[in-house]
């Protein structure tokens, strides 16, 4: 997949910027502050609809725009799938509604027709890496449900509509089991809601138990070489509906467990998911909470069986966060057949030297990469040479 064309209107610090991407890797250079960050941002936002560090939407329109009551921030791809060419279109539009409110709303559009978030997701996909990423292993669950959602989406078909219908219904079962709680009723009211739960849950588990697994053995090949062998990388799922529990009185995990799960089809952890709700049904009402599903699952990440979320150093949390998102590439591209489009925010300089060769050395198999940097002296004279490098200043993109 190669993106030839971005072009933003009113987004972040970009009133207006239409830029072709020539080559097969861009080298943004640019000051602090100046937008390079922004426009990782807008290209990934092209892919997954949702930015990695806007609390909302709201936040991506310009600011001056924004002032306005009514306002549109436009981002358009132009991107190329083979010898096909497409055209992805996202438009946030700031309306007034009532005497003093506005409303956000946002269209997308894939070669000019207009489609939903979870029917254009995987149309155009992105992987990003951004130096505050390591919250993904250091920060709390949710981060790591997060991402896996995010890279999931991209991949899988119908994984984000389960997800929102997962969501949903979860918020729906909460509020009966709260009411039940509080004022009593007929407990057999839960019974849709559980269904409910059980069946987008299970498609939740299931592409769970097989991306986890599948890029697991994608990051632990490319960890094994950025460590040079040093450490051995695992990625342990913990679903909080596990359709495999271990067995009573034992607390590790068994090394064959991951594989145990993928034996499993979306029907059978349906069924369990149900039954085990049911079983536990007097006590979530007790509590007037769901207890158990994917909205609570965990996964850790284990250097030589060391948690490295609670023990790892900066390093080698930041090279398992390199080779995560390397994985992720690879994974990617089995799972569409086309490479995603790579972005790196200022990755070298978080890097050793010989990481730092290691990374230039797999770029020149993907197929386009963005990389942003203050320093261009960071790279060295051959890879500056095949890349195209770019200058970003106060909004404005100029090639070099
Ligand atoms: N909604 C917005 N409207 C206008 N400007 C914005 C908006 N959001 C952020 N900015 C500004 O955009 C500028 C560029 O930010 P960005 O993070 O892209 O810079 P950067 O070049 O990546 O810098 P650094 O190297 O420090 O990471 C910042 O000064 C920021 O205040």
């Amino acid at each position: 997949m190669h993106l030839s064309h971005l072009s933003l209107t009113n987004f972040r610090a970009f009133t207006r910027l239409d830029m072709d991407l020539p080559g097969r890797i861009l080298l943004l250079v640019g000051d602090n502050a100046q937008g390079k960050t922004s426009l990782l941002e807008a290209v990934y936002y092209l892919a997954t609809f949702s930015s990695f560090h806007a609390q909302n939407d709201r936040q991506l329109i310009n600011f001056v725009a924004g002032q306005s009551a009514q306002a549109v921030t436009r981002l358009v791809a132009d991107y190329q799938v083979d010898t096909h060419k497409h055209r992805l279109e996202v438009r946030l539009i700031l309306e007034a509604v009532g005497a003093n409110g506005t409303r956000l709303r946002k269209e997308i559009l894939v070669d000019g027709v207009k489609r939903s978030a979870n029917e254009a997701l995987g149309k155009f996909t992105a992987v990003i890496l951004l130096p505050q990423m390591t919250h993904i292993l250091e920060g709390g669950p949710e981060e790591r449900r997060r991402y896996l959602n995010l890279a999931i989406s991209q991949a899988i078909p119908g994984y984000a509509q389960a997800l929102a219908d997962y969501t949903q219904a979860i918020t729906q079962r909460n509020a009966l089991l709260k009411q039940l709680n509080e004022r009593g009723g007929d407990p057999g009211q839960l019974a849709y809601w559980d269904e409910m739960v059980a069946s987008r849950g299970a498609v939740l588990i299931y592409n769970r138990i097989h991306a986890i697994e599948e890029l697991e053995r994608l990051a632990a090949r490319t960890h094994d070489r950025l460590t040079h062998g040093a450490e051995v990388l695992r990625l342990v799922y913990h679903p909080s509906f596990d359709p495999l529990p271990m067995p009573e009185g034992q607390y590790t995990l068994p090394m064959q467990t991951t594989l145990q799960r993928t034996s499993l089809g979306v029907e059978k952890i349906r069924q369990g998911f149900l039954q085990r709700l049911s079983e536990i049904r007097g006590e979530e009402i007790a509590r007037g909470v769901t207890t158990i599903g994917p909205h609570r699952d965990e996964i850790r990440f284990l250097g030589n069986a060391i948690d490295l979320g609670d023990f790892g150093s900066r390093g080698q949390v930041r090279t398992t966060l390199l080779s995560l998102k390397l994985a992720e590439v690879d994974w990617l591209k089995e799972k569409t057949g086309h490479w995603p489009v790579l972005l790196l925010d200022e990755t070298l300089a978080e890097l050793d030297l010989q990481r730092r060769a290691d990374l230039l050395e797999y770029l020149s198999h993907c197929e386009q990469a963005l990389l942003t940097t203050t320093d261009l002296h960071l790279f060295s004279e051959e890879f500056v040479a095949q890349s195209k490098v770019c200058r970003v200043e106060s909004g404005i993109v100029s090639l070099e």
